[in-house]
């Protein structure tokens, strides 16, 4: 079921919304114990949330679009009263006093917050097993990690548990869960929506997006939540299109590059390859031109984004010093002691890697080598799009190089975990907006994602192309099979 589904039925009154929300959390009490996509559910406060706008819909008001229907958000965007952790200990007993400027939209526009989403520990990881809170299980198969670091976000949505969510995605968040949990998910352009209370990770890079199960509700929510904000510098005031009008628009005669550069790598599994490739030629079955292009600066973005993103956190995290909130160490003599014991039992290990990466790369003498090195590499990542974008409306990748990767599998091995990011960060990393869309599976029967990225504030072209595909391909039928506590 669509979002516009959902609004007929609730406005012909065949469901209330507090049957929706009842639904959902009768949902996550069965399968949650086991896929712990949720750190929080928000049980009394979406069901009288939802009593609410029922009355609304029975008095005949004109209701704004979301209104009644059940979404998550990824626990590191802070929600007014709500417990807001980041998946970290050291955030554990933090109430936020403000709510984020999108969590704000989507409640105006009438959602219900069901509740918070597991996540990597501040956002750093790519399979969720960084929680502080334990790890989140991919609903297409238990043994395998739901991707990460919105984890939680996509599970949720892929196992029915509500019907969208928030991730955020800095160097492929969204888009990584996305694809290895079969699901829509979208990263917007760089300044398109708010990060006003989004909890900074790497702030030149990160950006708040929607996990949904079709094209037409992520497009919906990212109507939602787009636009200036005052209450964020890096938002531009450019006007926000009507998503849905250009959704159903024929793709015929619109070019689509195929990076090539992507499709060498030693590491792309097999099935992947062949799914992405035959999409390509699914799309110029309806009628778009697929060209091959080049970016030669592609595979750079993995080096330059773990000298970027590492060394923006560990700014970030600075704040986080037991005096201000969260956890703070007992019984320690001075202020030094105190704040460096806070931190050492504050945060998990992939967090504390991230900070001594980051103050390495920023300290006096190797600041020039690392920092402004990748911050040169990273103009050249732009360049090689820039050039792409005067030849191709929108460019088509893999998402990730393998589908769901074994639980425990690369949590001992960070190289191999950072992998997983290599397609996702350039987009990242140029500011652009791109999309994971199911487009097949794999032997194990896996999902395998279809990455477009488009060029700045083109959101409407990719959404556009990604719908045409998913009414072709047919892929979101499938399922998964949510048996696994029977
Ligand atoms: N935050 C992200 O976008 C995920 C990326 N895997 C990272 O660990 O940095």
């Amino acid at each position: 079921m669509t979002f516009e589904d959902l609004r007929q039925k609730l406005k012909s009154g065949e469901v209330s919304s507090k049957e929706l929300v009842q639904e959902k959390i009768n949902r996550i009490n069965e399968l949650d114990p086991t896929l712990n996509s949720f750190l929080i559910v928000n049980t009394e406060l979406a069901l009288s949330k939802a009593e609410h706008i029922d009355k609304q819909i029975a008095s005949g008001d004109h209701l704004p679009p979301l209104s009644g229907i059940p979404i998550a958000i990824k626990d590191n965007l802070c929600t007014k009263g709500i417990k807001t952790t980041c998946a970290s200990k050291i955030l554990d007993n933090f109430v936020p006093p403000y709510e984020s400027t999108v969590t704000k939209k989507l409640l105006n526009a009438g959602a219900i917050m069901i509740g918070k989403t597991n996540m990597d520990e501040f956002a750093m990881g790519s399979s969720t097993e960084t929680s502080a809170f334990g790890p989140t299980l991919n609903p297409w198969n238990i043994t395998k990690v739901p991707g990460g670091s919105s984890g939680g976000s996509a599970a949720s949505v892929a196992a029915g548990l509500c019907y969208g969510s928030l991730g955020s995605d800095t160097g492929g968040s969204i888009r990584q869960p996305a694809s290895f949990c079969g699901v829509v998910g979208m990263k917007p352009t760089y300044g398109r929506v708010s990060r006003w209370g989004l909890i900074a990770f790497a702030s030149s890079l990160d950006q708040v997006g929607p996990f949904a199960n079709n094209v037409s509700d992520a497009a919906e929510i990212l109507q939602v939540i787009s636009g200036k904000d005052e209450l964020d510098s890096t938002t531009v005031d450019i006007p926000v299109p009507n998503y849905l009008e250009t959704l159903s628009k024929s793709i015929k005669g619109m070019k689509i590059g195929l990076i090539d550069n992507c499709f060498d790598h030693e590491g792309l599994a097999t099935d992947v390859k062949e799914s992405v490739l035959s999409s390509a030629s699914l799309l110029e079955n309806l009628g778009a031109e697929i060209v091959n292009i080049s970016c030669p600066r592609f595979n750079d973005g993995i080096a330059t984004y773990y000298v970027i993103a590492p060394s923006e956190a560990s700014a970030n995290l600075a704040r986080y010093d037991g005096v201000k909130y969260g956890f703070r160490a007992e019984d320690e003599q001075s202020l030094i002691e105190m704040t460096s014991k806070s931190r050492a039992l504050g945060f998990g290990s992939e967090v504390k890697r991230r900070i001594l990466i980051g103050t390495y790369a920023l300290s006096a003498g190797y600041v020039d080598a690392y920092y402004k090195k990748a911050q040169q590499v990273r103009t050249l990542i732009r360049r090689d799009f820039d050039d792409a974008f005067k030849k191709v409306d929108v460019l088509l990748a893999p998402t990730a190089p393998t589908t769901a990767f074994g639980s425990g599998d690369n949590i001992d091995n960070p190289m191999a975990m950072y992998l997983s990011d290599l397609l996702t960060i350039p987009a990242n990393l140029a500011g652009l907006p791109a999309i994971s869309l199911p487009c097949g599976f794999d032997k194990s029967d896996l999902p395998i994602g279809l990455q477009l990225i488009g060029n700045v504030f083109e959101e409407g072209k990719l959404l556009q192309v990604a719908n045409q595909f998913e009414k072709a391909a047919e892929v979101y039928k499938n399922r998964p099979k949510t048996d696994f506590t029977l």
